[in-house]
């Protein structure tokens, strides 16, 4: 699949702050891919660049193979900040104001609304809106002018958990329209349940890329006990193939399996030694904790 955008080496600095430094990543076309990091990691600087409103000071990056112009602006779609809607016109009013400033045709609003889910709420006031419905409507005009990829700031930034849902759900509809959707976000919690790749960021340099599945694998541990004492447990562990790691903690012998080994395999073969295992438990490492350990490696 081709690439919708690609970043070489990109970086900024403002004064004496280094806020991107040597970034460079791939977003593949028909991907939700999601810029994760914490606050001050750069996200918003990227996309800033990428949309042409902020000036790199050393890299390059490609839309559809070409650099930025008038013609590929055209086929991205991109929500920085909240658009200032105004409070007294209805939802549908608003998006017409919006494809006025945009030069798109008032024909492209009923189709619009009706993705955004306010087809039914088009006549009410925008001030009466939810959080999560005035959100939507945001969308909804960036995705006035039919564009082929979506950019999205912080997405569900300030909404309640209901907004969040929506506006989440929007986005997966969305990208079920064959759309690209690229998203900065400092909520791994999002990342993990809407985007299909990632990337990484940490003071502005990339810490870690590709497929979340991948990114996020789980190497469970396993942890045994019982049916035999622990030294002998230790060292038939050793002797597994599929053990990566073996130690004892706390009364239990911990282990590493390699990925896709089914903990009855483990019982089977402590069994074809003669110990009938009295505890076997497979703790999944939490999300959280890949997730700060990636930050902390140094892939510099
Ligand atoms: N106009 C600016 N002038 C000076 N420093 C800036 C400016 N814009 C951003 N920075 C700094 O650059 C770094 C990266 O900021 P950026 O906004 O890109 O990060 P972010 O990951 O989007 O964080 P946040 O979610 O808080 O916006 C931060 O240290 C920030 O303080």
């Amino acid at each position: 699949m081709a690439d919708i955008l690609t970043i070489q080496g990109l970086s900024k600095r403002y004064g004496t702050v280094q806020a991107l430094d040597q970034l460079s990543i791939n977003v593949p076309e028909g991907s939700i891919y999601g810029l994760l990091g914490p606050n001050g990691s750069g996200k918003t600087t990227t996309l800033g660049i990428v949309l042409d409103v902020i000036n790199a000071s050393a890299g390059t990056f490609q839309w559809f193979g070409q650099p930025i112009s008038k013609n590929t602006k055209r086929r991205i779609g991109a929500l920085l900040e909240t658009p200032n809607f105004y409070p007294y016109l209805s939802g549908e009013e608003n998006l017409r104001l919006s494809a006025d400033v945009k030069g798109v045709d008032h024909a492209r609003i009923p189709g619009v609304l009706q993705t955004v889910g306010l087809a039914q709420r088009k006549d009410n006031k925008f001030k009466g809106y939810s959080l999560g419905m005035k959100q939507r409507l945001a969308i909804g005009a960036a995705l006035l002018g039919d564009p082929e990829v979506l950019v999205l700031d912080e997405p569900t930034n300030g909404l309640d958990p209901e907004g969040i849902a929506e506006v989440r759900q929007l986005i997966l509809s969305i990208a079920s329209q064959g759309k690209s959707i690229v998203l900065a976000s400092h909520l791994l919690d999002e990342v993990e349940k809407v985007c299909t790749h990632m990337a990484v960021l940490r003071s502005g340099k990339l810490k870690a890329e590709g497929p979340v599945s991948s990114i996020l694998a789980t190497n469970d541990l396993v942890f045994i006990s019982g049916g035999a004492p622990l030294e002998a447990l230790l060292q038939i562990a050793c002797t597994l193939p599929f053990v990566l790691e073996a130690r004892q903690v706390k009364g239990q012998v911990q282990l590493a399996l390699q990925p896709a080994t089914d903990s009855s395999e483990l019982n089977r073969a402590f069994f074809n030694q003669g110990i009938a295992l009295g505890q076997i438990v497979v703790r999944k490492k939490s999300l959280e904790s890949q997730f700060l350990e990636i930050i902390k490696a140094d892939h510099a």
